[in-house]
């Protein structure tokens, strides 16, 4: 009989197979990414607090679920935040600002007329910087070229620039505050970040653009789902953390109080000790109190749990003026730290930066310029009066 189908050649092949799917098994699971294998933490019930009565927690679905997600697919690696503004400046040349080319055309004509100068302030209000900065702008820009005797297209263009610099303000402070601080026993906090703005501003978008943002940066971030009113924007805020492996405390139930998502949001970020908590909210309350009382109540709720780091209000660059009324309100009612201007890369409007800062007194942070996954970058003001004139 051949040695290798005696009992003992079987029985020595058997125990080197065994031995070979073992191992290559075991190398296979320590290959994997750890997020790939994100899995929701136990739920135990717990005590009903002073908060939980405030907030009338409804148990069912909210706890930290909560943390399920969708089956995680492959990590993405987002791109780095250095530099981003300069990638996406063409954008802004694209759209068709009528401060950029049509501008300098004028700026160029031979000798400045007073027809040309009602055609530059037509421009500057057309680019919703709003009448008043657009009258300054006009008035300064006349005076200086007159007193200094510039007939030189180069050189007005260039006095052009430095004034809207000066208007978009480079002195203002755009840095995220994400210190999350520490608690009574010294532990620390996650910092907490809640986004509010009307709907379709692109509030969730924001929220999945700066959660990769923060992952690019080495920071451990948790996404809460307080946009409780559509199903949807869980799932989708879910599918943006997923991407990225971080995950997302959300209620299973529609209409869910979103102060309570928030609540638990916070918590479970204190229990993981994570460094920042992204919370997303709803937009679509008819009318100011009843926007008042949800967002007050979304804001002190977390706050029992650790203070808000930032609150960050989303607008959508293209509904220009308009758009004002609305963010008026929510400054008002969420004492709003900082702007995200929305869809930059669609508007000829680019004189709403300096008409929300105006308006608003709160320095704009962050701009999107596009719909990808990585089209969210820290406004720069030279950057970005340099892509409204056209320079790349
Ligand atoms: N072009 C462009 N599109 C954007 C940008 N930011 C968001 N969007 C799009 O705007 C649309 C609305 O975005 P959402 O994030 O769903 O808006 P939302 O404010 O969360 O809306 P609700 O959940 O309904 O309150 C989506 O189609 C986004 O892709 C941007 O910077 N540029």
């Amino acid at each position: 009989m051949n040695e290798l189908t005696s009992t003992p050649g079987l029985i020595v092949i058997a125990i080197a197979l065994i031995a070979i799917v073992t191992v290559s098994l075991t190398l296979v699971r320590q290959r994997r990414r750890p997020s790939d294998t994100i899995e929701t933490p136990p739920t135990a019930p717990r005590a009903q607090t002073a908060v939980d009565q405030e907030i009338e927690i409804v148990d069912e679905g909210l706890a930290p679920d909560a943390v399920a997600g969708p089956p995680a697919p492959a990590i993405e690696e987002p791109e780095p935040v250095v530099g981003r503004f300069r990638r996406l400046k063409a954008r802004l040349a694209r759209s068709g600002s009528p401060l950029g080319a049509k501008l300098l055309e004028v700026l160029s004509r031979d000798s400045l007329s007073e027809d040309d100068w009602d055609e530059i302030e037509e421009l500057l209000l057309l680019a919703d910087m709003g009448a008043g900065p657009a009258g300054e702008l006009l008035d300064d820009l006349r005076t200086e070229v007159r007193v200094r005797g510039l007939a030189d297209p180069a050189q007005v263009r260039d006095l052009l620039r430095e004034k809207l610099v000066a208007l978009v303000n480079p002195d203002l402070d755009r840095t995220l505050n994400l210190a999350g601080g520490t608690d009574e026993q010294g532990e620390p906090l996650p910092a907490v970040v809640l986004v509010v703005g009307v709907n379709g501003a692109g509030k969730t978008t924001t929220v999945g653009k700066l959660t990769r943002v923060l992952v690019a940066e080495d920071k451990s971030v948790l996404l809460g789902a307080a946009d409780t009113f559509r199903a949807a924007a869980a799932d989708q805020l879910q599918t943006w953390g997923a991407r990225v492996g971080v995950e997302t405390v959300r209620s299973q139930r529609d209409g869910a109080d979103p102060a309570s998502v928030a609540f638990d949001a916070v918590k479970e970020a204190k229990a993981q000790g994570v460094d920042v908590v992204l919370v997303d909210t709803a937009g679509r309350l008819q009318n100011k109190t009843g926007l008042m009382d949800e967002l007050g109540k979304v804001s002190r709720v977390i706050q029992k749990e650790a203070p808000l780091s930032e609150v960050l209000l989303v607008l959508d660059a293209t509904t220009g003026q308009n758009g004002l009324t609305q963010a008026r309100v929510f400054t008002e009612v969420a004492g709003v730290t900082g702007i995200v201007l929305t869809k930059l890369d669609g508007t000829a409007k680019g004189g709403i930066v300096v008409a929300v800062q105006r308006e608003l007194g709160v320095p704009v942070k962050l701009v999107g310029l596009g719909e990808g996954p990585d089209d969210l970058a820290p406004f720069d003001p030279d950057q970005f009066v340099d892509g409204l004139l056209g320079d790349q």
